[in-house]
């Protein structure tokens, strides 16, 4: 089965008002991009993020990084039902940086994924293991228990793209090489397949995310069960085009 491509550029917390318009203004002329072949979806930092919903072209979409399941005294936070209000079809969830920095566990994680799928938003599910487990051969164990964990909540699969971004490789330039990430993919589908279905595990995308730049997408989306990337770094900057452009 052919899956659409997609792309996710990750922004973190990055950006001024300047940046971000100029990032925009990138994203905007890149005429020979097609947004009806590939999915294209930026993540801006919340306070970025109407603006960045109102200035993109719309055949490229806007992702919350972050959100919690109602809007009432959570003070700093943003709701999803807020996300929705402005229009917003996507969110990050689970990502290595929430689980390490603010304590989200694979049930926080999951329970995230859940309200956004019922909320009708598209979940991109992240999960990956740290170099120590990848040492200690426990990438397969972590990666599908935390899989297992979304697997355990989601109903409509159509809403869910899954991330694998193992957390040595992001933001240290050290990419996955394409056989380390297939060989994951590969497994993660299998895995849908046996404990989910043959259909979801076929229509599924799995991104992969760590380090990707132009120079390296290339090869990586080669891979067969390599759908596509969640960019970090360089989603900052126009080499986000020329990662685009391995996907058509
Ligand atoms: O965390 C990432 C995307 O969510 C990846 O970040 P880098 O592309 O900067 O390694």
């Amino acid at each position: 089965m052919a899956r659409k491509p997609f792309f996710g550029g990750n922004w973190k917390c990055n950006g001024t008002q300047e940046s971000v318009d100029k990032l925009v203004k990138i994203l905007n002329d890149a005429k020979d991009v097609d947004g009806s072949k590939i999915d294209v979806v930026v993540a801006p930092t919340l306070i970025h993020l109407a603006k960045v919903h109102e200035s993109l072209r719309k055949d490229f979409h806007v992702s919350a990084q972050n959100f919690v399941a109602e809007s009432g005294a959570y003070t700093g936070e943003v709701s999803v039902s807020m996300l929705k209000d402005i229009g917003l079809h996507y969110a990050i969830v689970g990502h290595s940086e929430r689980r390490s920095l603010y304590h989200e566990t694979d049930e926080v994680a999951a329970h995230k994924v859940k309200v956004a799928v019922d909320a009708g938003l598209t979940a991109i599910a992240c999960i990956g293991e740290t170099l120590q487990e990848r040492e200690e051969n426990k990438t397969n164990e972590v990666t599908t228990r935390q899989l297992q964990a979304y697997a355990n909540v989601i109903k409509d699969w159509d809403k869910v793209v899954i991330a694998y971004e193992p957390v040595w490789a992001i933001g240290t330039g050290k990419v996955a090489t394409p056989q380390q990430a297939q060989q994951v993919h590969a497994d993660l589908r299998e895995w849908l397949r046996k404990n989910v279905s043959e259909e979801v595990a076929d229509k599924v995308r799995i991104l992969y995310g760590g380090s990707v730049k132009g120079d390296n997408a290339e090869v990586l989306i080669k891979e067969k069960d390599i759908d596509g990337f969640l960019v970090g770094g360089a989603s900052l900057t126009a080499d986000f085009i020329k990662i685009l452009k391995s996907g058509l």
